[in-house]
């Protein structure tokens, strides 16, 4: 299956997952490397094409990435786009320069040579996205330009090596035949066949789980969120009875979490799925401690802890389990450089360092709408795969400051109410992640002619793709008018709501 592929090489552009995704949308397995990856190694993955990604470098400057040139002698068919073909003109013997002034944003294309298999089904003066200081300024021989815009050069073409170069950006939907061209090159030019699908994804992932495994013991951490429940379906799928689960009652979980991911798992599935209640642990363990890092952290190593005696327990047990996903592995090999710790995000990823398992991630090539996919292929209910995320260290982080079980428990009620709410005015799948914070503010208040004295909660609801930036979700005031109502009259704890309108950034989703 993956003998037809699309390589991506990555030069650091905050589209490239985006370029991937879009092939893969074409029923094509695209998968994203590093722009130094060996071209041995690229070549034995017997590409059908290659795309060279955009980049914040200038091609001109000393230590600008760069590629073996052999790579345009391979036979494969290769597009540049932006940085890409700044790269492939500079490399092949044409120039490229500052520009006069920076293009960003939009620019309509006029079509040179409207035979192009490139341009097929595409009208002339198509709206395109442009995000360039730089531009080639002399055109490398055996290139012919086949496109332009009121300013620059738009599309080159190489007959004889067939390449493509684009200046614009057709893998962002500002692009509005982008997704057009996109599959021109995959299928015209590449002749690619489609044949990635996630039902052949399970069937050949199961086979290869099972020749991984063998008659050796796996254990997974489930979470009841999507990444770990769909991989722990999948494995299940493929080995049985030698996978075990651990779900962790942290204490910090929502309302009746454990309870509900141990039936939905448990018993639709039968599973080997153990709760290990660990509320008093990780209560204890975060008992006066108020800095959102140290709690993080403190969250972190109680699960290693936790995992690390379960494993004690078990001793047959060779693979650990996770839900890694593909952003995950893209965001680790990135080629941007080391970016400032914003949150230390708990993940059981940290496990193997410290422990000694070898790694089972069957979901590693996935974006998560692919996940979501396999999932419901494999059965999964619904309203488990549709689940916003839900972060490992839990309610521990939306309680600002000190953590304790009286707080925990307000939070549950609240959360809960304002996530039933969403539910059932159809606005849960609108909004990407809605969850309610508990503060440490008290505040006076009058109920029934009695005064109170309580905490403040906001409700938070967040609209994102990527979860890197985000705006907050316009919900309609009279909806907010019933949350604030429900939870300020049912919760006991609560007698102030306010609501978020925060963007990430400069905010983040979570509040600490
Ligand atoms: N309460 C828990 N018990 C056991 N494992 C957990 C728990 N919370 C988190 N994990 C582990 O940490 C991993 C990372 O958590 P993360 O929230 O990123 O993924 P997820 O819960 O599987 O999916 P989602 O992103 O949809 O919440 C999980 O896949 C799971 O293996
Ligand atoms: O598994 C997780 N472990 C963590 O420690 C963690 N911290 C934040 N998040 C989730 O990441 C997304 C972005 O959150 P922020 O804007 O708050 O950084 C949002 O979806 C957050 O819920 C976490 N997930
Ligand atoms: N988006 C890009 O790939 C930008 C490429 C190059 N740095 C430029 O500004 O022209
Ligand atoms: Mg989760």
């Amino acid at each position: 299956m993956k003998q037809n592929s699309i390589v991506i090489l990555d030069f650091g552009s905050q589209y490239n997952q985006l370029i991937a995704r879009r092939v893969r949308e074409m029923g094509v397995y695209a998968e994203v490397v590093p722009y130094f990856e060996d071209l041995e190694k690229i070549k034995a993955r017997n590409p059908k094409g290659i795309i060279l990604s955009g980049g914040p470098a200038s091609v001109y400057l000393e230590g600008a990435p760069t590629v073996d040139k052999a790579m345009f002698d391979l036979d494969i068919p290769i597009l540049g786009i932006c940085y890409g073909m700044q790269l492939t003109q500079h490399l092949l013997g044409g120039e490229v320069a500052k520009a006069d002034k920076q293009e960003f944003g939009k620019a309509e294309v006029i079509i040179d040579d409207e035979n192009s298999p490139f341009f097929y089904g595409i009208e002339d003066n198509t709206q395109v996205w442009m995000s360039h200081g730089d531009h080639v300024t002399k055109i490398a021989p055996g290139f012919e330009k086949i496109a332009h815009t009121a300013s620059s050069i738009a599309t080159l073409y190489n007959a004889e090596r067939n390449i493509y170069n684009v200046q614009f950006h057709p893998e962002v939907t500002h692009s509005v035949d982008g997704h057009q061209m996109l599959r021109n090159f995959v299928f015209d030019v590449c002749k690619c066949e489609e044949n990635w699908s996630m039902g052949n994804y399970i069937e050949q992932t199961v086979k290869e789980i099972k020749e991984t495994v063998g008659d050796k013991k796996v254990i997974l951490a489930l979470s009841g969120g999507v990444d770990s429940s769909v991989a722990a379906v999948l494995i299940h799928k493929a080995i049985g009875d030698q996978l075990s689960c651990f779900f962790v009652d942290t204490g910090l979980m929502r309302k009746n979490e454990a309870e509900k991911v141990m039936k939905t798992y448990g018993e639709h599935y039968h599973m080997n799925i153990e709760c290990v209640d660990a509320e008093d642990r990780f209560l204890n363990k975060l008992k006066g401690v108020s800095d959102p890092e140290t709690k993080r952290k403190i969250i972190g190593h109680e699960f290693i802890a936790i995992f690390d005696e379960q494993k004690q327990k078990m001793k047959d047990a060779e693979f650990l389990a996770q839900g890694t996903i593909y952003p995950d592995v893209i965001e680790s090999q990135s080629v941007k450089g080391p970016s400032a710790t914003i949150k230390s995000h708990h993940n059981v990823g940290g496990l193997p360092e410290e422990m000694d398992f070898k790694l089972l991630e069957p979901l590693r090539e996935l974006f998560k709408d692919e996940v979501r996919k396999v999932g419901r292929e494999l059965g999964i209910p619904d309203h488990m795969i549709d689940r916003h995320p839900f972060p490992g260290p839990g309610l521990g982080i939306r309680i600002i400051g000190e953590v304790d079980k009286e707080k925990a428990d307000i939070l549950r009620e609240a959360d809960d109410i304002f996530i039933s709410e969403l539910r059932a005015a159809n606005l849960y799948q609108e909004v990407s992640q809605a969850f309610v914070v508990l503060l440490p503010v008290k505040s006076v208040g009058v109920m029934g002619d009695e005064r109170t004295y309580e905490y403040t909660a906001v409700l938070r609801s967040a609209d994102t793709i990527d979860f890197m930036t985000a705006t907050w979700s316009h919900l309609p005031y009279e909806f907010l008018g019933r949350v604030s109502n429900r939870i300020i009259n049912e919760v006991k704890g609560i007698n102030r709501l306010a609501y978020d309108i925060s963007s990430k950034p400069p905010a983040t989703i979570e509040w600490e």
